[in-house]
């Protein structure tokens, strides 16, 4: 990068400083906390322990500075998701794509959050991960088994990633920054 053109983007980065608050929702074992170290630092790690409660994290991407909610996924936090989701930019659902046992509960809690009056409008990146293991759904695939067509209230987007590979992350972080606010 050239001396003028860095001193531009300084320069730009000081008047035009942009945050958002994202949501990540989903089953227990869906990879919530994964994509959050993987978007924050590249790592990536097997033994996980499953989040208690919910943890934020603050990843800064240039000039957009990023707040996390990552929420635990099991049946005894489900239902402080909505709380967690009213005032953020994007909910950021979660899905193993390689687990079929567990789509139609992942589908029916999506749904079940998505009908809270309070989150009505909140744009939706449905995420499938996982896809590095055998057997992983297709994004048709998984469109269909989570209902996604029938949810019309709201921007919806879906892609495959796989946390452990970095597969999908770049167009993942692309749609965040697009649909992130200016600071007031
Ligand atoms: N093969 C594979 N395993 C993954 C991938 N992403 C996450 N995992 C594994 O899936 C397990 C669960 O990951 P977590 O990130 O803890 O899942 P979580 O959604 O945060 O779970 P809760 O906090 O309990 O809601 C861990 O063993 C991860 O290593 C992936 O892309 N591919
Ligand atoms: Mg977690």
């Amino acid at each position: 990068m050239g001396l003028w053109e860095a001193f531009l983007n300084w320069l730009r980065s000081l008047f035009f400083k942009q945050e958002m608050e994202l949501s990540l929702i989903g089953l227990q074992n869906a990879g919530k906390t994964s994509l959050v170290n993987v978007v924050a630092t590249g790592g990536y790690s097997e033994d996980m322990i499953p989040t208690v409660g919910f943890n934020m994290r603050k990843v800064t991407k240039g000039n957009i500075t990023i707040k996390l909610w990552d929420l635990g996924g099991q049946p005894r936090f489900r239902s402080m998701w909505e709380r967690y989701c009213r005032a953020v930019s994007a909910i950021v659902y979660v899905v193993d794509a390689a687990d079929p046992d567990n789509l139609s509960i992942s589908r029916s809690e999506l749904h079940d959050l998505l009908s809270k009056p309070s989150l009505i409008g909140i744009p939706l990146m449905v995420l499938g991960n996982k896809i590095d293991k055998p057997g992983a759904l297709s994004k048709q695939a998984l469109t269909d088994e989570m209902g996604l067509k029938s949810i019309t209230d709201r921007e919806v987007c879906c892609f495959m990633i796989s946390c452990k590979n970095s597969t999908n992350i770049d167009s993942v972080i692309d749609w965040l920054v697009k649909h992130s606010k200016s600071k007031s």
